[in-house]
């Protein structure tokens, strides 16, 4: 038998993670960003900064008609430092879309709902995503699971208000993320990380999410299993609770504002240097 390949080293891993992020990113802007389009929405985190980088990398000539829509300070400063013109959500006009958003995830699962928030922004993120005619995912390969909670231990992130994150503390315990916790803004800030909106994100472990297709899939139940819309549902319900770092819904589901929480497409840089799509199931 041949001798199994000496692991990469933490370097050379880290450099591939970023050379993934890269890849995906520049894929996705070339296949969703038409010259005609006016409005792009530009979440947050790190795959971003390469989105952003390709969007600027098309020239002058080929952006200055679009005005760019971020997701919290993060990409306010991205997009004004490569030259793109900024706008904010609120300036949308009633009953008009963006035409794209981009933006990143914490884990994707097969069905193409998203853990996002990893980077605290998760409420703006998902007022942008969703005033998208289409929101198009970008992510490196580390994300791409069957069930969301099974890379990502950290926990689903969770915007609350202050003042009840005790409260919905302990709502989160008793449905069964006995380890949930508001994430500490160390080491930039003593106490609670506070988000762009001064809100503060509790951070919930559960066992990893099931869909619907699943066999034996539930909706919640002593054993802590949950469904990602059943659990979706709950949470957003909780008092307190100003928005949830799932994005899911049934294939199509639209808001009222017509555009969805799950990505049209989600672009994985993988680690030999190719990029795998993945559309959502119809
Ligand atoms: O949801 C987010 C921030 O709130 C990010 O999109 C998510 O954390 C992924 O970030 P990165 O591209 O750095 O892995």
């Amino acid at each position: 038998m041949a001798p199994a390949p000496p692991a990469a080293s933490a370097q050379e891993q880290a450099r591939l993670v970023e050379e993934s992020k890269r890849l995906a990113a520049y894929q996705a802007v070339k296949d969703h960003l038409h010259p005609d389009y006016t409005r792009i929405g530009i979440g947050s985190g790190s795959t971003v900064v390469y989105v952003v980088e390709a969007i600027a990398a098309l020239g002058a000539a080929a952006t200055s008609g679009m005005l760019f829509y971020p997701t919290g300070a993060q990409s306010e400063e991205l997009i004004e430092v490569a030259g793109l013109r900024l706008q904010t959500i609120n300036k949308l006009p009633a009953g008009a879309q963006l035409d794209v958003a981009f933006d990143g995830a914490d884990e994707v699962d097969e069905a193409l709902n998203l853990i996002k928030g990893g980077g605290a922004c998760l409420w703006q993120e998902k007022i942008v995503a969703t005033s998208a005619k289409k929101f198009v995912c970008v992510a490196d390969f580390r994300k791409l699971s069957k069930r969301l909670g099974t890379s990502w231990t950290k926990g689903i992130p969770i915007e609350v208000l202050p003042m009840a994150a005790n409260r919905v503390l302990a709502e989160l315990r008793s449905m069964g993320a006995p380890d949930a916790r508001i994430r500490p803004g160390l080491p930039g800030k003593a106490g609670a990380i506070v988000t762009d909106n001064g809100m503060w994100i509790i951070d919930a472990p559960f066992p990893p999410l099931r869909l619907p297709t699943d066999e034996d899939g539930q909706a919640g139940g002593e054993a802590g299993i949950w469904t990602v819309d059943a659990l979706a549902d709950r949470l957003i319900k909780l008092p307190g609770v100003a928005e949830i770092g799932l994005f899911h819904g049934q294939n199509g589901l639209q808001t009222q504002n017509g555009g969805a929480q799950k990505p049209v497409a989600a672009y994985f840089g993988m680690a030999d240097g190719s990029v795998e799509v993945k559309t959502a199931p119809s």
